[in-house]
């Protein structure tokens, strides 16, 4: 891990100040907690009928659409991978590298061979292509668009690196908290999509 006090070539430091970084570990483990307890039954195909109509209002088929193939615990996506792919859309999954590098997408098909990565993911072979719509998973959120994920700072640096691209957090509407502690590296989601609403913020 980085020192907390070393200083990136931006002049802002490498990781979260302890206090922050600690107030954003024991949220993620209450929102675990919380994410195993309460299964809503039928919330995971709400959501993901949700996140294709967005798609289809905000993008021309062709597009390509960044999604994440499922962790355990989290709303299962394959549905909407699938359903984007029959519409004609280019449906891309992430490629985890190690920590402290953004993500890269690959092309899926139903036929893909799926490579196993890090922290139990699984991602397609083949060549980066960049997204024209990422879907940004979320452990926890806010109203104000900000967002909580498993701590490896990946989707802040990847939406850093893709300026104009439109990001759209997803989630249940359980895992809304009042207010998310930030850094300067959070930047707030423009769109986040439950199964009860899209939030604009
Ligand atoms: N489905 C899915 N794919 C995704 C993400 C995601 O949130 N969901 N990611 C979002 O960035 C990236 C993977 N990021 C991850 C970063 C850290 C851990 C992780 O640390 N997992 C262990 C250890 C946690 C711990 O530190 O205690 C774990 O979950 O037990 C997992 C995924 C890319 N792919
Ligand atoms: N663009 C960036 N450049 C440098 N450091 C960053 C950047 N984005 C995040 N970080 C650092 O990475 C660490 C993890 O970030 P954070 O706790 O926000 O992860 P997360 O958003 O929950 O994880 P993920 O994006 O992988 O779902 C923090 O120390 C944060 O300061």
């Amino acid at each position: 891990m980085a020192a907390p006090h070393t200083s990136s070539p931006s002049g802002l430091p490498e990781s979260d100040p302890p206090a922050l970084a600690a107030a954003k570990a024991d949220l993620r483990r209450r929102l675990r907690a919380l994410r195993a307890a309460a299964p809503l039954p039928g919330a995971g195909a709400t959501l993901v009928r949700r996140m294709a109509d967005h798609v289809r209002a905000a993008l021309p088929p062709g597009g390509c659409v960044a999604a994440v193939w499922p962790l355990p615990g989290e709303v299962d996506l394959r549905g909407l991978c699938a359903v984007l792919h029959e519409d004609g859309y280019g449906v891309l999954l992430p490629r985890t590298p190690p920590r402290g590098q953004p993500l890269s997408f690959h092309r899926w098909c139903p036929e893909a061979t799926m490579c196993a990565g890090r922290f139990g993911t699984l991602h397609p072979d083949g060549a980066s292509v960049r997204p024209d719509l990422v879907f940004v998973p979320l452990l926890g959120f806010d109203r104000r668009g900000f967002r909580l994920g498993y701590g490896g700072g990946y989707y802040d640096r990847t939406l850093a690196e893709l300026p104009g691209v439109p990001a759209i957090g997803f989630g249940l509407s359980a895992q809304e908290v009042p207010a998310v502690p930030v850094g300067p590296y959070d930047v707030p989601l423009p769109f986040i999509v439950t199964e009860r609403e899209v939030i604009r913020v």
